[in-house]
This record gives C-alpha cells, structure tokens and sequence, in this order.
C-alpha cells in the first residue's frame, strides 16, 4: 500500500484518470490498465456486481466523473473570466438548548463550517445520522428556526437578503407538500402563477415555462394524472419527488436545494432523481446542494464535490474524485469492493457497540476533523487558495460556456441571470394581489371541489340534520305546548351551525395550511390572499349547504313565514355560520396542532352554545359567569331569532288552567329573551363575525410569519 507520503500536494494536481488507476494499483495491487469499464449506467452498490467486474468499480465511478479542478479550469469559462461563488459561508457554529435531568445546556450541533458553492455545481452533503446535514442545509437554505447561530453567510458575494434570497433559491422538502387533488400540470402551473409576476411573464410565458420545466423532467407523459396520497392513489413516489423539483425550477431560481430527494424511493427511482437534477443544475447553470443518504456509485458520479460532515465537524469538501486519495491520506483506504459513500460513511460513524468501539470511533471522527484543519493537502484548500474549480470573479451576463464533461455538457450562465448588480437586493416584484387571490380562490376551489369526501360529508351532514330536526319538529301549530319545541328547534339550529362548521372546516383548513406553511417558505404569497381565498371557498359552501337544511326545516315545523320573518332568522343562522367560520380560521390559525385545535375549538363552541340562553334561563346566572353570556354569538344568534318567532305569535290555550301563554312576547319574557332588540342582536353577532375574523387573519400572520435565523 502506498504510503501517506506518496500523496503529495502535487499528487492532487494529476489528471483523474492517473489518480484513479493509481488508487486501484495502490489500494487493490491490481493492475487496470488493461481491464475494460463497465457500463456507466450500472449501480455497484452489491459485492455481486463487483464480482463481475474485475475493474475496480471506482475507476469507472472517476472515469466518467468530471475532470479535476486543474483540467476544468479552462474548458469552464475562457481564461481571465470571473466568477464569485454563488453561496459561501464561514466559520458556522450553530447551537441548541437541550434538557439534560431538569437543567438547560446548549449543545453545540455544527462546529465552525467553511465552504462556498459555485453555479454550475452539484454537491452532495453527506454523513452519518445526525451528523448535521439537514441542520447545515437549513442554515444555507435560510430555514433555521430557533438556537443560536454565527457565521458569515453570503450570496452572491454578498450578505443576504430574505425577501431576495428565498425567491432565488428553490428548496425541496424531503416530504412532498402538495395538493393530492390537483394534477401534475395545475401544481407546477399554480406554483408558477404565484410565484411569477404577471409584468414579467405574460400567461403564454407561465405556459411554455411550465412545459418546459415538465418536459425537462421527464413528467409531460403523465401531466394529466392528478398527484394523490395515501387514501387516493397517484402518481409514483419517484414521480412526486420530480413535481417538487418542478415547482421549486418554475421561478428559474439560481439554486437548489434538497433534503433528502431520494428518501423512500427505490435505487432506480433514487438514481434518476439525483441524474436529472445533476441535469438541471448543468443545462440551467445553476447550484444544486442536496443530502442523500448511502448514495450508490452512480449517484456519488452526480456530485462535482462532496462535504461530508459527522457530529457536527467538516471531514472533507472536496472534489468527488478526490475523496477517497484524501481519506486513504489520513490512513483509512477504502476497500476496493466497497461502494465509497459506504466507506466514508462507516469511517465518520460513532460505534456504539462496545464502550472501546465507542471511544475508538470519537477518536477517529476527532482526528479527521482536526486534520481537515491541518492539511495544507486537502484538496478543497486548494480550490479555494488558486480559485479551485472555478475562477473566484464574476460571471459577466451574457457569457455561455460549454465544455464536455463526462457523458454530459455543461452549459454556464445562460443570458437571463444577473450577477452581482444591483437588482440583487431589490426583492423581484410580487404578483398582483387581485391576481392572487383570484389565483388562489381557484386553487382552492378545484382541491374542495375534488374532495369528494369533503363534499360528501357536507351534503349527508345537510340531508340528515333536515330530516331529523324537520321530522322531530314537524308541523308545530300553535298550542302553547308548541313552546318548548319552537325554543329546541332554535337550539337545534344554532348547535349544527356551530358544531357541523367547526367539525368540517377545520380540518380542511389544516390540511391546506401545511402546504401554505411550506410555500411560505419560499415567499410564494401574501397571508391576505391565502386567508380571504379560504373565506371566498369556505363562506359559499357553508352557507349554501347550511341553508338547504334551515329552509327545510323552517317550513316543515310551519313556523312563522311572512318574508321578513323568514328572511331575518336566516341572516341572523348566516351570520353565526360566519362567526364559526371566523373560529374555525382564528382557532386554526393560532393553535399548532389539530389535534389540540381540534379539542380547543369544541371547548369554545360548547362553551357558546352552553350560554345561548337555552340550556339555562338567561336571566338566572350568577353574576360571575353572567358576563360570558355576552361573548357567546350563539346567546344574540339565538335570543334574535327566538324573539323573530314569537314576536306577534298567537298561542292557542286548550283549557284555562292559569299558567296558559297566548302571546309569543310572553314566552321571550319568561326565557328572559329581551334584553337586546332582533336588530342589536344581529349587529352584535356581524361584529362578531368581522372580530374574529381579524383576529384569525392576525394571528395567522404572527405564527405562519418564518422565524428563521439570519446570518
Ligand atoms: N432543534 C433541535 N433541538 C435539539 N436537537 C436537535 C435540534 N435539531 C437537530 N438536533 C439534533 O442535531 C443532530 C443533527 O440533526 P440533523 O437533523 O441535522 O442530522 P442529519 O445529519 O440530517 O440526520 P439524518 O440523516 O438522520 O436526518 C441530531 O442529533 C439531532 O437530534
């Protein structure tokens, strides 16, 4: 084996195809001059495979990897060009607050990271769990919330700006966030309607834009079939993953970022995402970052440069094709048989299968974080001390650069992006705000609509409640024995349009704020829009179905019909639909969870309807809860359209026995259901209704509002 020393600094500088095959003599004492590379498309992630090809499977991952950083230099960008990195960062420490046995201590989670990213690039971020990668991914992507972090982060060459940078960088979630209703083509064409102003790109524009993008990612085939999810079966988990791209490349964003792409999908799937972002990243000349867990030969061939962090420490960024000769430097040769992602992986872990094991592996992870420090030889020092890969100056804007690396051409700096101007803190310009909430109502609407079980259970919830509560309270007449079931059909109605609003809607608006929580992240649109979408969706529907079955049961009891009679109950059970709606979207937009908001808007609303005034007598509460009869919009709701009925309501006594009521203003006194008039009832619950409407959309913008960490 050939000895440390034999990696001198000028060995960093050999063509790849020399290290590679010197690698192979070294590390496996073969020769590989006369063996033949095995296809390019092949995994060698099984000892099988290996065995069948008696050429190390390493020297086929570097053959056709990209060139080293010398060899790129030129055939990149013409001599002289300059070029800054796109994202750099410097010295990151980032730390948490953790309960240790009752007592607060932070923990350190990256531990003073360095690196920059080059447009052009592809760089996998690896190690093993926990090591800190979805951690530092945040951090670069501007996704840290909570901790505290320091460093330097710059984009491109400057520092960075959050309204700028979250619209130029696309960031991919490792689980896919979107609508299971709509199909391929309507997510990345809403994904560009908001995130594309209409003065920059005209529908036509949006249009081509959005086929592109589909047919660069191999979706145009299937663009009609809708996403789905786990109850309605869609488009592939591989599929889904490459929408996501899709929404995140329709902007032309100047960088990618990914979080686990690969996650849940089998090898081939895995291995076509990781190629056709390498793709993208290429053809469009932007940045692409990602982590992936255990990437095979052929993924890590994606990647022009690999970090590879472990507790929190830099191991190595450097060039791919150099990891191995770095990591055979420091005394740890890899295996010839062994998927080098694997190796790397199983060096930086912690072993916790013995205390020795343990101790051993801390010792080992110490020492190759201290010796990145160290190694003048490490060849990501030189990348950054001559330039590395890439010249450290900037892209001029009109310049095009194409060179043959590997199978795939590389094409730098298309015309339309802008370096380093001005322009760059200047956030781009925001669609219209009619354009989005009408594009957001649509939106909504297509999803509700398709929600067929949604829809299926309004419609039962509207059909049962009018046969059950008609059928109970079927023609009334006008005995005095008719009170009692006049005052319960009141309640009645005021329960299902309280408790059948909150139990539909909330849900729904759940549903919809995880993915409003996610575009969010990316400045997609403004809170008033997603807020007054919902209401311009959920209003309709509610009052709609709501209707059919207070209509229904108005004449099936024969209550009072004269239009005016009719028409002012109505608007006052409308309005108290509206105030729960107001619940729903305050309680929905304040509590975290549904499973908490859930319990919490039940609480609130039982706690409305136990006061309406028909549980206990509305006169005859004590003092101390009294009062919360009057912030319960069930009690006006209620007491307006009980005094509605009986109001001019002639009761007829079958036998004067002294307690008969002939008149309907009687029975409001003895429920003690005057103390407002119908119409300080009704202008109390609008008030309602706009109040908690505000309040909602209030604290939808306080707790949707990112928190994240700036540097
Ligand atoms: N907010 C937090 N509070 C406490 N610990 C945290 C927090 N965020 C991350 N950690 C811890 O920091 C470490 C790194 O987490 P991170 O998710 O970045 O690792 P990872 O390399 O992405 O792991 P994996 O590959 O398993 O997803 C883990 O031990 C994790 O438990």
């Amino acid at each position: 084996m050939e000895s440390n020393s034999g990696h001198s600094q000028a060995g960093y500088h050999q063509p790849q195809q020399q290290l590679s095959r010197n690698n192979i003599i070294s590390i496996g004492s073969t020769s590989s001059s006369s063996s033949t590379p095995s296809s390019g498309n092949q995994a060698f992630g099984s000892t099988r495979d290996f065995m069948e090809h008696p050429i190390s499977p390493l020297d086929d991952t570097y053959q056709t990897l990209r060139p080293t950083m010398d060899e790129s230099k030129s055939p990149m960008l013409p001599p002289g060009t300059p070029q800054a990195p796109l994202l750099a960062w410097e010295n990151i420490n980032y730390s948490v607050k953790v309960k240790d046995k009752q007592q607060a201590t932070m923990r350190a989670l990256l531990h003073g990271l360095s690196g920059e990213i080059y447009p052009g690039e592809v760089i996998g971020l690896l190690g093993p769990s926990g090591a800190g990668k979805t951690t530092l991914l945040n951090i670069l992507s501007g996704r840290i919330e909570g901790g505290v972090l320091s460093g330097k982060v710059s984009f491109r060459g400057k520092k960075r700006v959050p309204g700028v940078f979250k619209r130029r960088v696309a960031y991919v979630e490792q689980e896919d966030v979107m609508f299971p209703m709509l199909t391929v083509e309507e997510t990345i064409m809403f994904a560009a309607k908001l995130r594309l102003a209409e003065k920059s790109y005209t529908s036509l524009q949006k249009v081509e834009r959005v086929a592109n993008v589909m047919q660069q990612l191999r979706l145009s085939h299937i663009k009609s079939s809708r996403i789905g999810d786990a109850l309605s079966r869609g488009i592939s988990g591989g599929e889904r993953k490459r929408v996501s791209i899709g929404v995140g490349l329709v902007t032309d964003p100047d960088m990618i970022v990914l979080d686990e792409p690969t996650s849940g999908l089998d090898s081939n799937s895995a291995e076509m995402v990781v190629e056709l972002v390498r793709d993208v990243t290429r053809s469009r000349g932007i940045a692409s970052v990602m982590t992936v867990h255990q990437p095979n030969a052929n993924m890590l061939k994606c990647f022009d440069r690999i970090l590879l962090l472990s507790q929190g420490h830099l191991i190595y960024f450097g060039p791919t094709n150099k990891a191995i000769e770095y990591f055979e430097s420091k005394g740890f040769p890899c295996p010839l048989r062994q998927n080098p992602a694997d190796f790397f992986i199983d060096v930086m872990s912690l072993n916790n299968r013995s205390p020795q094991d343990l101790e051993a592996s801390k010792r080992r992870i110490e020492y190759l974080a201290q010796s990145l420090g160290e190694s003048d030889k490490h060849p990501e020092k030189l990348s950054l001390s001559y330039g590395g890969l890439y010249e450290k100056t900037l892209i001029s804007k009109s310049l095009v650069s194409t060179t043959d690396i590997g199978a795939s051409r590389i094409r730098l700096a298309p015309p339309n992006i802008n370096w380093g101007t001005t322009e760059d803190e200047t956030p781009p310009v925001r669609a219209n705000w009619l354009y989005e909430v009408a594009t957001l109502a649509q939106r909504d609407f297509i999803t509700t609509i398709r929600h067929y079980t949604f829809l299926t259970a309004v419609a039962i919830n509207a059909v049962s409640v009018l046969l059950l509560i008609g059928l109970i309270f079927y023609k009334l007449g006008n005995e005095v024995e008719s009170i009692q079931n006049r005052v319960g059909l009141f309640f009645s109605l005021t329960l299902n349009s309280t408790y059948g609003i909150m139990g539909h809607y909330l849900y729904m608006y759940y549903k919809a704020k995880d993915i409003m929580l996610s575009e969010r992240g990316s400045g997609s649109y403004r809170m008033s829009t997603f807020y007054i979408a919902k209401i311009m969706i959920y209003m309709p529907i509610a009052i709609v179905s709501s209707w059919v079955y207070f209509l229904g049961i108005y004449y099936m009891a024969g209550l009072q019909s004269t239009a005016t009679k009719v028409l002012t109950s109505l608007s006052l059970f409308t309005v108290l639909l509206v105030v729960t709606l107001g619940l729903v979207l305050f309680v929905g937009s304040f509590v975290s969870t549904y499973d908490l908001a859930s319990v919490i808007g039940a609480l609130a609303v039982t706690t409305w309807v136990i006061f309406g005034g028909h549980i206990a007598n509305a006169g005859d509460l004590l003092p101390v809860i009294k009062w919360m009869q009057y912030i319960s919009p069930a009690f006006y709701a209620y007491e307006g359209m009980v005094r509605t009925e009986f109001d001019s309501l002639e009761l007829h006594c079958k036998a004067n026995n002294g307690l008969c009521m002939a008149r309907g203003e009687d029975v409001i006194s003895l429920y003690k259901l005057n103390q407002f008039t119908t119409g300080q009832c009704a202008l109390i619950v609008i008030c309602m209704a706009i109040g908690y409407n505000i309040l909602g959309y209030m604290s939808l913008r306080w707790k949707a509002k990112p928190k994240y960490l700036w540097i």
